[in-house]
């Protein structure tokens, strides 16, 4: 209910009045906006001259334009609106300087490629692949700028081709993005009684486990390299009774109907991201650092407790301790660490210097704006 008070309608000749004068400030406006767009759109070009060889897109420079408009922000704009608009305005700016073309985990209609597309903006040329492994390699052998790859997910933890892939890749991690993700059963069925097998991303399958064996306890269940891959698949001609998780826009993409929205167990279910490519980013203020380290003789008591002592003596919170097994080294580990700060940060040097003398093997995957 409205609290204005009631008021007689406008006659349609009195509202158009009415409306006339604000719609005109409007057509004001929008010049001023476009004339000053342009204006920016310059500044950028000029920008990406003097940069020359070097690496067009800057992440730390990305993330504080973002943080001073937030800060800015009067309103009535919603702060997430205002987040988008400026990301494609700095998406088009960067084209300008060069266009960059991002791999992701394909095919077209995966989450990874939502998050690509919302970190990178339109502007961006998003390039399937048909592995996590390809993506990298193409970034490797230059074909691409960045990829953008999975590495945890809040309700099912690491993505462990991808943390498997950082130990070897030469590529340095540049940015974050978060995603919530909402998965959706789609199918060429009407019903639910009509599935008989879904297929998914096992990472999906898992995050959807109470609600298969709730509501699709007979169906067989089918681990496919992506959730596009099986919209896809679940798409073909003769699969008139497979479901597919995944995301809304997988459905839409492959022409299926959504038999269930929110299938995931956990409604905060997110997904976090990393950019990787050939430059790292410079300190923005607010950054994480991913390493991946080795301690000597982890097993004997108190190698770990050495070797990260660094971090509380300095005060370094750390976000993130997951292990890895050492392929072909029977319970030996690597760990991969999350620290606040950039690598340049003199606190988060010391700790760095002190842990590379302790550990066996310390390798800084990257330092980057917090997304
Ligand atoms: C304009 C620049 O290049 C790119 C575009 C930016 C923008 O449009 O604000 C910011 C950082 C860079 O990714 C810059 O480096 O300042």
């Amino acid at each position: 209910m409205s609290d204005q008070p009631d008021r007689p309608p406008l006659t349609p000749e009195a509202l158009a009045q009415a409306i006339a004068p604000h719609r005109e400030r409007i057509d004001q406006i929008d010049a001023q906006l476009l004339e000053l767009l342009n204006q920016r759109a310059n500044q950028a070009r000029a920008i990406g001259t003097l940069k020359g060889e070097a690496a067009v897109y800057r992440p730390e420079r990305e993330a504080q334009v973002l943080a001073r408009i937030a800060a800015l922000n009067a309103g009535p704009l919603h702060g997430n609106a205002v987040q988008r608009i400026f990301r494609e305005v700095m998406s088009e700016c960067l084209a300008l300087e060069r266009p960059l073309t991002v791999t992701y985990l394909g095919p077209r209609g995966t989450f990874t490629e939502q998050a690509a597309a919302r970190h990178f903006g339109s502007a961006a040329l998003l390039q399937p692949c048909a592995t996590i492994d390809e993506t990298l390699r193409e970034v490797e052998a230059r074909q691409a700028d960045y990829a953008v790859v999975p590495i945890e997910n809040s309700s099912e933890g690491a993505v462990n081709r991808t943390l498997d892939l950082l130990t070897s890749t030469e590529l340095r991690a540049c940015g974050e993005a978060t995603l919530r993700i909402h998965h959706l059963l789609m199918s060429q069925a009407q019903e639910l009684p009509e599935v008989i097998q879904v297929y998914a991303h096992p990472q999906a399958l898992a995050q959807c486990r109470d609600f298969l064996s709730r509501c699709l306890p007979q169906a067989e269940q089918v681990a496919v390299s992506s959730n596009a891959e099986a919209a896809r698949l679940a798409a073909q001609p003769q699969q008139t009774h497979t479901a597919a998780i995944g995301p809304g826009q997988a459905a839409a993409l492959y022409g299926l109907n959504v038999l269930d929205q929110n299938v995931e167990d956990d409604p905060n279910n997110t997904t976090r991201f990393l950019v990787l490519g050939h430059q790292a980013a410079g300190p923005s203020g607010a950054d994480r650092t991913t390493l991946i380290v080795a301690a000597p003789q982890a097993d004997h008591a108190g190698a770990m407790h050495r070797l990260l002592e660094p971090f509380s003596r300095l005060g370094i919170s750390m976000t993130k301790l997951e292990s890895r097994p050492v392929r072909g080294g029977l319970w030996q580990y690597v760990f991969f660490i999350d620290i606040e700060g950039h690598a340049d940060d003199p606190s988060v040097a010391q700790a760095l210097l002190e842990m590379r003398q302790r550990a066996n093997f310390l390798k800084v995957v990257g330092s980057y704006p917090r997304a």
